[in-house]
């Protein structure tokens, strides 16, 4: 099969695309084959110097519209990502190797969720009245931040460009966005939607490259603020690099979250909570729960009902709607993993499903779980951002709940109990931003979404995010003249 991947150029600036073959090579390899399917060029410093030129440009004259107008602008955009979503689905999957039946639910649509909903708010942001005595008053004014840079990891490409974009383009600011190396394609199509939704030139655009053009974009003047979607240790680099300029930051970085199932869980939904909290995507979701963390009473029937489960996933090519398991996004993240596995065998933890590369073109690897981890094990400290699920057993509330929160990152929790005072108690205890309560990973537009800890800074999505793509000025009224000592 011959898939037609390769863009018209590799960037998106002023409204068009455009190349410049002097930049660093940046090769698309589908995943179920392993094929190169498209060629790009990282950004060199003119073009970086040009994407954010053309949004400087562009930003005070997109703010001076009404929210309503921008609002209608990111609608329309929202609508278009719908209409297209099988085409864009199907360029998600080249691009990432997730299977079309996850990328027809959960990635344009996704983006369109967000384009739809701060579309909704644009035209809403307001500033305050406040009376104060005498007949002053202060009163304040919600403005952009300016030219906002996005920086994205490779598991949702879409959905990570329209997370950012929408608040972003919302308040009034422009932006520059660059994919992750590994998938370039999907935010060039985000890019076009925009301008073909009437959005002007310039206020959305999209360069390729490795880290170093990362770094070139938050490090520039002309950046008010920059959110990363990435690892902790590229998070602790851009972060400390904004800082040095005094700008904004989100940082949306990883995770080892927890899933407690106590004995009294319904185990069904605690498996279903599982399998999606650990092998959807093949595992590549930073919000992961991949240390779950089960009671005694139950640890048998939940270990026995998962495996049986597992043998239902249906492997094979992505673009077969039937599939419902695919392949890493790379062969050089699959080693990662393995190294991972291989290490949770030699540390004692007794595997009990997977493990093995599977026999086939790309970069497949089994579903694996491991039973009887113990917290000190590697493979229950770290973020293997892949296929790896960590079963711990644990005695009671207060030894799940300290040993769920015993780790650097705090994304996402969930508790499986059908005691729900126990469930309130549990989450109001457990250090993450995205907490569940007999369900996992659902991430709709309306919640906020970020983590505590190391897992970063800020908010995605919801109202929440409008707070960190604008600042508030406050203005001082005096309706009686001022006084002076002198
Ligand atoms: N919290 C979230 O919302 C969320 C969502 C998806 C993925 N993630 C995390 O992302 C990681 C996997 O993605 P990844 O491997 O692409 O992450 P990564 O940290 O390797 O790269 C993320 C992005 O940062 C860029 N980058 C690298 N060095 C940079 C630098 N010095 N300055 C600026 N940019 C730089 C990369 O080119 C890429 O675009 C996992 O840790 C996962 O948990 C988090
Ligand atoms: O990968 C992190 C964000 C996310 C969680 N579920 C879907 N996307």
């Amino acid at each position: 099969m011959t898939y037609d991947a390769q863009p018209k150029a590799s960037h998106f600036i002023a409204g068009k695309y455009v190349e410049d073959s002097a930049g660093d090579p940046l090769d698309v390899v589908y995943a179920a084959t392993g094929e190169t399917i498209a060629r790009l060029h990282a950004a060199t410093p003119a073009i970086v110097d040009r994407a954010l030129a053309s949004a400087k440009a562009a930003q005070a004259g997109w703010a001076a519209m009404s929210g309503t107008e921008r609002g209608r602008v990111l609608r329309r955009a929202a609508d278009i990502l719908r209409e297209r979503n099988r085409e864009l689905s199907v360029l998600e999957t080249l691009d990432t190797g997730k299977p079309l039946s996850e990328t027809l639910v959960a990635d344009a649509t996704s983006g369109a969720d967000a384009l739809e909903y701060f579309g909704g708010l644009a035209g809403s942001l307001t500033g305050e009245h406040v009376q104060l005595a005498g007949g002053d008053f202060v009163y304040t004014m919600r403005k952009p931040l300016g030219v906002c840079v996005g920086i994205g990891a490779w598991n949702y490409p879409t959905q990570i460009a329209c997370w950012k974009a929408a608040p972003a383009l919302a308040c009034g600011n422009a932006m520059v966005f660059k994919p992750s190396e590994m998938t370039p394609l999907c935010t060039l199509k985000v890019a076009e939607i925009l301008m073909e939704a009437g959005a002007p030139a310039g206020v959305f655009n999209v360069v390729q490259g490795y880290g170093p053009v990362g770094a070139a974009l938050t490090t520039d003047p002309r950046v008010a603020k920059v959110s990363l979607t990435g690892s902790v240790p590229t998070g602790r680099k851009v972060y400390a690099a904004a800082a040095e300029g005094i700008k904004h930051v989100t940082m949306e970085l990883g995770g080892k979250s927890p899933i407690l199932v106590f004995d009294d869980a319904d185990v069904e939904a605690a498996v279903s909570g599982a399998i999606v909290g650990n092998f959807y995507s093949s595992g590549q979701i930073c919000s992961n729960g991949t240390r779950v963390f089960v009671q005694k009473g139950i640890k048998e029937a939940f270990l026995a009902r998962l495996t049986e489960r597992l043998a239902d996933a249906v492997i094979g090519d992505p673009m077969d709607e039937a599939t419902t398991y695919g392949p890493m996004v790379s062969e050089r993240q699959l080693k990662i993993v393995e190294g991972y596995i291989a290490k949770g065998i030699e540390e004692g933890a007794r595997l009990v499903a997977g493990g093995r590369r599977i026999d086939r073109p790309g970069w497949y690897l089994e579903p694996t779980v491991f039973a009887d981890v113990t917290d000190g094990m590697t493979i229950a400290r770290e973020e293997i951002f892949g296929p790896v699920m960590s079963v711990l057993d644990f005695a009671d509330e207060a030894d799940g709940i300290a040993r769920a929160n015993a780790t650097e990152f705090g994304l996402a929790a969930g508790v499986f109990t059908k005691d729900l005072a126990r469930a309130h108690r549990v989450v109001g205890q457990l250090e993450a931003g995205s907490l569940y309560i007999n369900a996992y990973n659902l991430t709709p537009v309306e919640a906020p979404f970020g983590g505590v800890k190391a897992s970063g800074v800020g908010r995605e999505n919801s109202k929440e995010a409008i707070h960190h793509y604008s600042e508030v000025r406050s203005v001082y009224v005096a309706v009686n003249a001022p006084e002076a000592p002198y």
